[in-house]
């Protein structure tokens, strides 16, 4: 039914690189490009059934086809290199990109939405390079990227896909643009070929972790019952990353091609909304079945439909924190909040994370919090370095006086714990530990 992967004539020659991928990866071991072998591999992987006796050589294809992907991604000498990304300069608190099939309404959603002209028009590959705007919501700016349509096969090369993807891996969210006419067929095209470039959407990183040891092989461990992945499989995977000494701690019923993401690593963990644009073309009950799928949003940007549900969407997705902060007798500044982004790594916003990013050297100096909000039961509470923020929570800092800073480091000097000495002594506990047993 979708007629995606139609590559247009226009596509391949603006570029002038589809066969860039196989020109310069021909793999050293012979036996055809990198490309090539991708595809071979691929091909077997969805011959081999898959079930208890296969799951090893199966667990060994795919370590293998993930090494010949990273391989053609980033070419390692031979004046290749490692794609970049349109370079637009990263600003706001917060970077959305918008991703999908030519003509699906990508640079008149940035129009609505920033008031940024990106040409729009009937024809496909309309936008050629990155348009960025800027959304003003709640105190906060969020950068929104108009990108070029993609096509299937984008992330081997066709069309610009792989600088479009490259710049996709560097947003927070990415919002993808979907044709409310065809059906899901681009979804899955699209994510493939996101995931081909190791962008996971709407996924969490497995709770696996990987320490390589000096000897000893492999000591594997997992806390749940796993019903795809065994001890053997990830020897195998092991193996070809070869790592033979290692302990392995499994905490979540993985599969195998998420444990292979854990060893290759590289790999972004990016929130995702399926945006339905031009819902003006359906019927009702089309409209109402496309709203109720997970991840989506249905739009127009035609009749200026949904626009607030949209954005709405955004924030809950970013789920940022706004804090305030105030000083001794004054009202709060609620002009300038001091923004976390949990797509940026931050999972928690602790006071010790407010006062870092307002001052590095603050955190000598500090005593303890006000703090008033939803996060205490009374306001004002005085909380420590490790209490953690909610939105819209107002804080007050209290420094040490210098008569409390002179004792602090009195104390520290006299004790066990002499400053920067914490790690030695622990590590020398470690040391003896085996010893005495
Ligand atoms: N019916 C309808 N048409 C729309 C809507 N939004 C955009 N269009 C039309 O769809 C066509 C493509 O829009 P663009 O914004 O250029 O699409 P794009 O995704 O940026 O396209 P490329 O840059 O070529 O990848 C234009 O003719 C728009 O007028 C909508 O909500 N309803
Ligand atoms: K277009
Ligand atoms: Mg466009």
């Amino acid at each position: 039914m979708a007629s995606f992967s139609t590559s247009s004539a226009k596509a391949g020659s603006s570029v002038g690189g589809g066969g860039w991928a196989k020109a310069k990866h021909q793999s050293a071991g012979g036996g055809g490009s990198t490309l090539e072998r991708i595809q071979q591999i691929e091909l077997e992987i969805s011959r081999t059934q898959k079930n208890k006796a296969t799951a090893k050589h199966l667990g060994e294809l795919k370590a293998k086809l993930c090494k010949l992907k990273r391989d053609m991604l980033e070419p390692s000498g031979g004046g290749g290199g490692k794609v970049a990304g349109f370079e637009v300069q990263k600003i706001g608190d917060a970077r959305i990109g918008l991703v999908g099939f030519p003509s699906v309404g990508k640079s008149s959603l940035l129009t609505a939405l920033t008031g940024v002209q990106s040409e729009a028009a009937a024809y496909e590959f309309t936008t050629l390079t990155c348009i960025p705007g800027v959304i003003y919501y709640n105190d906060i700016r969020i950068q929104l990227l108009d990108l070029p349509g993609l096509i299937v096969g984008a992330s081997t090369g066709k069309g610009r896909g792989r600088q479009v993807i490259a710049t996709a891996k560097s947003c927070d969210i990415i919002l993808m643009v979907l044709d409310p006419t065809k059906d899901d067929a681009q979804k899955e095209m699209l994510t493939k070929e996101l995931e081909n470039v190791g962008i996971r959407l709407n996924k969490k990183p497995p709770d696996v972790t990987v320490r390589p040891t000096k000897g000893g092989g492999l000591k594997f461990q997992a806390t749940v019952p796993l019903n795809h992945f065994d001890e053997e499989v990830c020897a195998t995977v092991l193996k070809q990353y070869k790592m033979h000494n290692a302990d392995v701690l499994v905490r979540e019923d993985v599969t195998v091609d998420e444990f292979i993401d854990v060893i290759d690593g590289n790999r972004k963990y990016c929130k995702c909304i399926y945006v339905y644009n031009k819902i003006d073309l359906l019927k009702l009950e089309e409209i109402d079945e496309l709203a109720r799928r997970p991840q989506s949003v249905v739009v127009s940007v035609q009749n200026k439909w949904n626009y607030d549900y949209l954005l709405r969407r955004l924030w809950d997705e970013m789920e940022i924190v706004r804090v305030y902060t105030k000083k001794k007798g004054q009202f709060p500044d609620f002009s300038d909040p001091i923004i976390i982004t949990p797509q940026r790594g931050n999972k928690l916003f602790t006071v010790e994370n407010a006062v870092l990013l307002l001052h590095k050297s603050l955190l000598e100096d500090f005593k303890h919090a006000f703090v008033l909000g939803s996060s205490v039961k009374q306001s004002p509470q005085v909380c420590g370095k490790d209490h953690i923020l909610h939105d819209q929570d107002v804080v007050q800092i209290v420094k040490l006086t210098q008569a409390e800073k002179a004792k602090a480091l009195h104390g520290k000097k006299t004790g066990t714990t002499i400053a920067g000495s914490n790690i030695k002594v622990e590590k020398k506990k470690e040391d003896k530990a085996p010893l005495k047993s």
